[in-house]
């Protein structure tokens, strides 16, 4: 893995998210089959055996960085690399198999499979995903006719008042968006939410990451838009086959991934 080195000394400056040789490993169950009986579980125990039956996926393998406040990461790599995975793991979605990731505060991950209620209208998401981020009734009340202008659903119609199930995936990813960015996060994860809105939204939303940089936080973004990272991150860690194969400024790091993707 290259590290190169950046503008600020790492000494000055505050770090917020460190992982150190972080594995991640999924377990998955394959399919039912004798082995999985409650009889079969009970002689496994007894016999200290392993379920056959149960595959492993090491997603994540020995990737360390240190993220500092004031920055924007931008998480690039081909399909199935593992950029999801870590993301999840930096929220504390997923466990650590081995290593550590350490994070100031509570990492916030703005995913399009966030959790909303699709049976609720707009309006009401809104009220939910900012109490679920800690404001009181008070700022939920002063912040939320803000949050429906900047998520844009209304353009076309009184949309905030129908339930979600009625939006189209664009739009129910630009209120995600919109919610969780009404906040101030210690460390914001985006899962390549700002990809699914059109092009006005997406300036707004990049201009809002920006916002949320300076206001000291530290921004990561899974895309595959290399415009939304080129715009949006100053770094960027390219991961491969759940391995780190460049941390650096974003402009170095793209060049070297294009080289690679064109092979
Ligand atoms: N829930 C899961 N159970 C088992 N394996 C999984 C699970 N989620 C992801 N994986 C596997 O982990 C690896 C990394 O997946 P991940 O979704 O993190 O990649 P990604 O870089 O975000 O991909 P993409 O660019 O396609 O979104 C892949 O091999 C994938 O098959």
């Amino acid at each position: 893995m290259e590290r190169r080195a950046t503008a600020v000394a790492d000494n000055e400056r505050v770090p917020t998210v460190i992982a150190d040789d972080a594995h991640i490993i999924y377990r998955v169950l394959q399919g039912p089959g004798a082995g999985n009986s409650p009889l079969a579980s009970f002689k496994r125990i007894a016999t200290r055996t392993k379920n056959s039956n149960i595959r492993e996926v090491h997603a994540v393998k020995g990737v360390s960085f240190v993220a500092y406040r004031g920055e924007a990461i931008g998480l690039i790599g081909t399909n199935g690399s593992g950029k999801s995975t870590l993301l999840r793991a930096v929220a504390g979605l997923l466990p650590v198999s081995r290593g550590g990731i350490y994070a100031a505060g509570q990492p916030s991950l703005l995913g399009v499979n966030a959790a909303l209620m699709n049976e609720l209208p707009g309006d009401q998401n809104v009220e939910l995903g900012c109490l679920a981020m800690g404001m009181s009734p008070a700022e939920v009340k002063a912040k939320k006719d803000e949050i429906i202008e900047f998520s844009g659903i209304n353009e076309k119609g009184d949309f905030s008042s129908l339930p979600m199930r009625t939006y189209s995936s664009g739009m129910s990813a630009r209120l995600r968006f919109s919610i969780a960015a009404a906040k101030q996060h210690d460390v914001l994860l985006i899962d390549e939410a700002l990809a699914t809105g059109d092009a006005s939204f997406r300036k707004r939303s990049e201009a809002r990451v920006r916002e949320l940089r300076a206001q000291a936080g530290t921004v990561f973004l899974v895309s595959h838009s290399e415009q939304s990272i080129r715009d949006t991150c100053e770094r960027c860690i390219w991961l491969e086959a759940g391995s780190i194969r460049a941390d650096g400024p974003t402009a170095d790091v793209m060049k070297e991934y294009e080289a690679f993707s064109r092979r």
